[in-house]
């Protein structure tokens, strides 16, 4: 097994476990996020799986302030996510996801929330390994990256690859990290 998928297992475990120990930890909503939001702006936020961290109360924040909510939609792992409109509603996607139907319209993100598998105080990222956020970032240059994950998903350090874009900021239950 490469590097990667080994760091993957052991971060999952770890995320698995932090939930096992504490059910549905809300996380708190930075100031620097709440300021960052203005009426009209689309945030891409995602529906948790497995042990991820919600980012649901980082999407009541952006809805009060007006902005709305895109959801990714996925076909597979070849295929790039597109962010579509949250308010359609929510059907079954692949790999357990719920995401908008195929029919729901389109969105260009301005904030990326994105659950991250790993993350360094760099804000170098390890995903699910599709590529589907490595892809968004490279398409959505100008969007705010925002990683969400739980303080155990935290490593010394990642080797970024060639196409990895970094995170600005990373939201865990702890702190608001800024590389
Ligand atoms: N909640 C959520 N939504 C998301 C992602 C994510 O990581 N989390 N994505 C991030 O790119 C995209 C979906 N891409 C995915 C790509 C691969 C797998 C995958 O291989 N899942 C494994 C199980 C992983 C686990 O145990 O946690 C599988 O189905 O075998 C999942 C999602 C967009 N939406
Ligand atoms: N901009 C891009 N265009 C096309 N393919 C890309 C791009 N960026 C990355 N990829 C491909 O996607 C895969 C990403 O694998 P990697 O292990 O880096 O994923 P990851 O760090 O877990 O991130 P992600 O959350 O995006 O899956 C690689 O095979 C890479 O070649």
């Amino acid at each position: 097994m490469s590097d990667k998928r080994l760091l993957r297992a052991r971060l999952r475990a770890a995320r698995a476990e932090m939930v096992e120990r504490h059910p549905a930890r809300p996380l708190d909503v930075p100031d620097a996020f709440i300021l960052a939001l203005r009426p009209g702006l689309v945030v891409a936020s995602y529906v948790p799986l497995g042990g991820e961290a919600d980012p649901a109360s980082l999407e009541a924040a952006a809805w009060a302030q007006g902005c709305e909510i895109a959801l990714p939609f996925v076909v597979d792992r070849a295929t790039p996510i597109r962010f579509l409109a949250a308010e359609a509603g929510l059907v079954d996607g692949p790999f357990g996801l719920r995401q908008p139907p195929a029919d729901a319209a389109a969105r260009i993100p301005d904030i990326i929330l994105t659950p991250l598998v790993g993350f360094d105080r760099r804000g170098n990222r390890l995903g699910q390994g599709a590529g589907h956020y490595d892809r968004a970032f490279a398409e959505h240059p100008h969007a705010w990256r925002v990683g969400i994950a739980w303080s155990v998903q935290e490593v010394p350090a990642l080797t970024p690859d060639p196409w990895d874009v970094p995170l600005h900021a990373i939201l865990t239950e702890c702190e608001w990290i800024t590389p």
